[in-house]
């Protein structure tokens, strides 16, 4: 590690003003985008990832170079630009996804399939959910770039096989070891839908072909790699769907969430489907998600009196020979606060512990100060000590940022506050006090959202956790991996449930739009079909339901697949999009959609469905493989 200035990182750390990149992080960053230290005059909502920007920047290239942990697995970008040159795709996030990463009944079935000779039979699997998550009529697939991360560096170490070999059966022959070796995805093919797209259940988001032996080796971690990213993607978007797009999402997860991975890929996720940003540092740096945050009610109450408070005095931010002892500022604008006729019946006696941490903290970051203001008393305390400092700031040519409710009626809190704030503004004479951030957090979920709609409410930004990271409302999205296909004969999964009965074929997906550039349908058709046309009437038919079927005129066609991973076989595959280029997909996709889809309530189910062709297909199949019942 040479000295500051000295590193690659360093010196390619571009300062414009106010606002820095440091370049050399782009070696944490998963997809190539540049991890941003924003510091200086962009205003947050929060504490940002700010506050010294070249202190920050200076850690962080030490902890590049000194890390072990950024040799490989963030090591470098993805393999493949934007322009479609290719490179090397880098593992996948966590380094817990390796081959051994699956159930046991994947190596079981391995080596049967080995002693079979049938290692090398071409099989296609599909990828599928089979009912939308949250009651909801929709979902986001999310998850397709760490599948294709792990396909793309698959392989078995020696170690791997030696414990394998020493929970297998001691029969289990040597042959079958070696073999396993040698396996890789060099003859997988990866078709998906792009991550961050809006799906429907049975259309598959991912298609898989390639020798059975390994394609079956896929298939618990690719749905361990989807489940849980698009369950919580979808989770996100519905949150952000009921807050509005112009309010802040904050995702404060990492404490509730389902062990740190599930914090690191809940915090990557609920950006992707529209969050604004995370509490989570470690996600922050890793993907490049905006960080923020404020503090607890731990920093309130760890003060007890102005005493503890030694450095007091603050310089003004522009006049560098004016600086004042900020306690007693703040002091004496609480007393003016008490002393305006308009102001003194909101409030009496604040509590004075409190108002010391909020001074201690806005010397700390006079730039970047927010307050939590429920220790106490929102009203009567939180508030009014919250404003005395701010307004000692705005003396010393500093902005506050606002507070932070965690407790109570948030509807109302909020909206007295904005009238604090207001009042504020006109009696102090000080611009724009009355629309500084109100920030709400506590349990805050779907429901809660929808009710402080409608009850009215003047919160800006929500901090949200528990309800969002482990997506209490449904634990788990029940994605499935089905052979759909072995050596060209189409096969099917039978069922009592008909939602569980499989779609055969190795197929084409399609989104039909019509007259109002809604999409209408999702259409299947089997590979050697032609596809649908704008102009040109198609048969839509239910998969299932005899009676539901309609013509269809398309205006418009999408095709769904795209190819992101082509093993050997020369295959231009698609560019991994980064995390950025993915979230902005995933916003269009969602104001796409009809709006009848997506509402909370009672959504309209949309429409999927299989070609006139495919439909007789798997009719016949059905009857095929379905025993004939005898009645005694
Ligand atoms: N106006 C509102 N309408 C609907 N729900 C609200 C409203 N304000 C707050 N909530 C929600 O009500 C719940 C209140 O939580 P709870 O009953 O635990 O009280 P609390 O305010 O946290 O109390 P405490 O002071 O003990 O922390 C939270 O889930 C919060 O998101
Ligand atoms: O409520 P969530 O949606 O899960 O959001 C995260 C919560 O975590 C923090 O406090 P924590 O609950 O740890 O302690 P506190 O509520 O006692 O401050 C924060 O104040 C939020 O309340
Ligand atoms: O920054 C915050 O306010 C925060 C972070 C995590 C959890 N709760 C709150
Ligand atoms: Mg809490």
């Amino acid at each position: 590690m040479g000295r500051v200035g000295e590193t690659e990182a360093e010196e390619q750390r571009i300062c414009r003003g106010d606002h820095w990149e440091l370049r050399g992080a782009e070696r944490f960053s998963a997809v190539g985008h540049f991890l941003e230290i924003q510091c200086g005059r962009r205003q947050g909502f929060m504490m940002e990832n700010s506050g010294n920007g070249t202190a920050l920047a200076n850690s962080s290239s030490k902890i590049a170079e000194s890390d072990p942990r950024n040799s490989g697995i963030f090591g470098s970008k993805v393999g493949v630009e934007a322009d479609g040159a290719q490179g090397r795709i880098p593992p996948t996030t966590n380094p817990l996804v390796t081959p051994l990463l699956t159930d046991m009944y994947q190596i079981t079935m391995a080596y049967a399939y080995w002693k079979a000779g049938k290692q090398n039979d071409v099989a296609v699997f599909d990828l599928l959910h089979r009912k939308n998550p949250f009651g909801g009529e929709y979902t986001v697939f999310a998850g397709l770039e760490e599948c294709i991360r792990f396909a793309a560096n698959f392989r078995f170490s020696e170690s791997d096989i030696e414990y394998l070999r020493s929970i297998l059966p001691p029969q289990c022959e040597e042959g079958f070891f070696e073999y396993l070796l040698d396996v890789d995805c060099s003859e997988v093919v990866i078709h998906a839908i792009p991550e961050g797209s809006v799906c429907f259940p049975r259309v598959p988001m991912i298609r898989v072909e390639g020798p059975l032996l390994i394609v079956q080796l896929l298939e618990t971690t690719f749905l361990t790699l989807v489940n849980y990213a698009s369950l919580v993607t979808t989770n996100a978007a519905r949150h952000r769907r009921v807050a509005g797009k112009d309010k802040m999402l904050l995702e404060f997860g990492l404490r509730r969430a389902q062990g740190p991975d599930g914090g690191i890929c809940g915090s990557k996720y609920c950006y992707l489907g529209g969050f604004n940003a995370t509490s989570n540092i470690d996600a922050g740096r890793r993907f490049g998600i905006p960080v923020r945050g404020t503090h607890s009610h731990a920093f309130v109450s760890s003060f007890m009196s102005f005493d503890e408070i030694t450095k007091r005095t603050l310089q003004h931010s522009t006049k560098s020979n004016v600086s004042k002892d900020f306690v007693d500022l703040t002091l004496q604008f609480l007393n003016r606060m008490k002393e305006n006729e308009s102001l003194r019946h909101y409030f009496g006696e604040t509590n004075h512990s409190e108002l010391a941490a909020f001074t201690s903290y806005a010397l700390a970051f006079p730039t970047a100060f927010q307050a939590l203001v429920d220790t106490y008393d929102v009203l009567k305390s939180g508030v009014p000590n919250f404003c005395a400092v701010a307004l000692a700031l705005n003396e010393l040519g500093y902005k506050a940022v606002g507070i932070r409710l965690d407790s109570g009626d948030l509807s109302y809190f909020s909206m007295e506050t904005r009238n604090f704030f207001r009042l504020i503004e006109r009696e102090f004479q000080v611009k724009g006090f009355g629309d500084m951030i109100i920030t709400a957090s506590n349990d805050i979920n779907e429901e809660t959202l929808d009710a402080l709609n409608k009850q009215g409410h003047e919160i800006d930004a929500f901090g949200i956790g528990t309800h969002l990271i482990t997506c209490y409302k449904q634990p788990a999205l029940g994605c499935v991996y089905k052979l759909v296909e072995i050596n060209g004969q189409p096969r099917i999964k039978l069922s009592e449930d008909v939602t569980k009965v499989t779609i055969p074929c190795k197929k084409l997906c399609y989104r039909v739009y019509g007259k109002d550039g809604y999409a209408l349908v999702d259409l299947m058709i089997g590979e050697d079909e032609p596809p649908p046309k704008a102009g040109e009437r198609i048969l839509c038919r239910h998969p299932f339901s005899e009676s539901k079927r309609a013509f269809v005129i398309p205006q418009r066609v999408e095709r769904l697949y795209k190819c992101y991973w082509s093993g050997k076989t020369g295959v231009p595959m698609e560019p991994l999009p980064t995390l950025e280029a993915q979230r902005k997909h995933c916003q269009e996709e969602l104001a796409a959609q009809r709006p009848d889809h997506m509402r909370g309530l009672n959504p309209t189910p949309y429409k999927v469905s299989v070609s006139g062709k495919l439909y007789d297909f798997i009719h016949f199949l059905w009857l095929s493989e379905a025993p004939v019942g005898e009645l005694h």
